[in-house]
């Protein structure tokens, strides 16, 4: 018989799926692996960032007010009376006309309140001493990077959520971190089911295809930022899938499955969520690709239906599990980041839903102009390749025109939508 789907708006579909969002626990991880994790605390400075007044270039460090009477016809002359390196410290208390010649990054000697570049001074020898004149004045301050012009004790650097990228790293690093509190990464389970699914290194046979949902699905779930578990590919038998997925559901926090969703005869997915007694938050979206997107709840564990057409697969995942797993970091923006761009190709065929076009969005004269990335059709497996963006064009009555201002969500940036789904912006034509 065939089962009555409910259909309902994506954006109502993603709140579903976010009622059962979770956080994930806390791990301490070494600071050479951080990178492309997600902050589980806030980070405070616990000193001023330099520590030390410093000097910026390489000179000689004076007291300002013996250059008061400096100037090219009268250039004024200091004894050097000891040079400074990074990671030393100038002991003595610098002088009336003295000088310490000074290397970038080295603390400006007591009594010295300004440094002079190294080209702007003449330097000399006389009965083995050194001297340097100049032709000019320097204001107190001149070349010195104060204490805490970069960051001062107490502020905070860096947020519970945040991802870790590479300044970030610079800045833990900075601040003595070697070792990270990050949030655990949730472990999703990926199945992909069909009998006509042969893994990447089998040659073609007459009627079947290779298995490329499961391997971007794992790309995928990497980019977001979880750990992968990969159960296999595995025909289309009710007895078979339905303990396949039982078993990878205690192993995992999340389960992926593509393909068997629709109506077809060989389509097992709602009847395993039937056997396992699983609660279906929703098994149909308005949305194209990716209508028959199934989601289903079972003992607190999502269950992702995805299709098996290539495209809706990937734009399912997109849409559904990414900001699931970037709220299990915390992270306040865990949807994909919207934008408007002005759309760059015609799509004159009217929808009644969504369309998800996959699509390169870049900058024109600094304009966001996005392009449908190649072939359009669920089934696409090429267009992915330089997709960076999906084309939100909502469904409706009328088609959309090459120059109309439209939304688009980025797949490959690390800012983020904190809710991209109100208000699209419909064609008007
Ligand atoms: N009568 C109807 N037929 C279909 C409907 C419908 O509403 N009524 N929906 C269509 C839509 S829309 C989609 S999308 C697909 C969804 O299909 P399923 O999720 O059930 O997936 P399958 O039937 O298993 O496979 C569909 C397609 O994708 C290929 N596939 C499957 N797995 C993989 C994989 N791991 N790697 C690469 N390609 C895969 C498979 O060979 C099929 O060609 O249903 C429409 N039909
Ligand atoms: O779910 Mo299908 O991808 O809408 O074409
Ligand atoms: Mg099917």
């Amino acid at each position: 018989m065939l089962e009555k789907r409910k259909l309902i708006p994506v954006g109502e579909a993603v709140k579903r799926v976010m009622e059962f969002a979770f956080q994930e626990k806390k791990e301490i991880v070494p600071l050479l692996q951080a990178h492309g994790r997600f902050l589980a605390e806030d980070i405070a400075a616990d000193a001023d960032v330099p520590a030390f007044d410093r000097s910026p270039y390489d000179g000689f460090a004076i007291r300002s007010i013996d250059s008061r009477e400096a100037s090219s016809e009268n250039p004024v002359t200091f004894k050097v009376v000891g040079e400074i390196g990074a990671g030393f410290v100038f002991e003595e208390t610098v002088g009336h006309l003295e000088a310490v010649r000074i290397m970038t990054g080295a603390p400006i000697p007591k009594g010295c309140d300004a440094v002079v570049m190294l080209e702007l001074t003449h330097t000399f020898e006389e009965n083995n001493e050194m001297y340097m004149s100049i032709k000019r004045t320097f204001e107190a301050g001149t070349n010195i990077s104060y204490k805490g012009e970069d960051v001062q004790k107490g502020a905070i650097l860096l947020e519970k959520g945040q991802y870790i990228n590479p300044g970030a790293v610079a800045l833990l690093a900075t601040f003595g971190y070697d070792q990270v509190p990050v949030f655990r990464k949730p472990i999703i389970g990926v199945i992909a089911t069909g009998s006509e699914l042969l893994e990447p290194g089998e040659s073609l046979q007459p009627g079947k295809i290779r298995n490329s949902n499961a391997y971007m699905i794992m790309a995928q779930i990497e980019r977001a930022g979880a750990s992968v578990q990969y159960f296999g590919k595995f025909s289309d038998e009710l007895d078979v899938c339905i303990d396949v997925v039982q078993n990878a559901l205690q192993e995992v926090d999340m389960l992926i499955t593509t393909g068997g969703v629709s109506v077809g005869d060989y389509d097992y997915l709602p009847a395993i969520y039937e056997a396992i007694d699983a609660n279906v938050l929703f098994n149909k979206v308005a949305m194209r690709p990716g209508s028959v997107t199934t989601v289903a709840e079972s003992k607190g564990k999502l269950l992702f239906g995805l299709s098996g057409n290539p495209s809706a697969c990937y734009v399912g995942f997109e849409l559904f599990v990414r900001p699931i797993i970037r709220t299990a970091f915390s992270n306040k923006q865990p949807h994909l980041r919207r934008e408007s761009a002005v759309l760059g190709a015609d799509f004159t065929k009217a929808n009644p839903f969504t369309r998800f076009v996959r699509g390169t969005a870049l900058y024109d004269n600094g304009q966001l102009i996005a392009l449908p990335s190649g072939f359009d059709k669920s089934s696409a497996v090429s267009s992915l390749v330089e997709a960076n963006a999906f084309i939100v064009l909502p469904g409706g009555s009328r088609g959309y025109e090459k120059g109309m201002q439209i939304d688009v969500l980025l797949l490959e940036d690390m800012q983020g939508s904190e809710w991209p789904w109100n208000n699209f912006r419909k064609s008007y034509k």
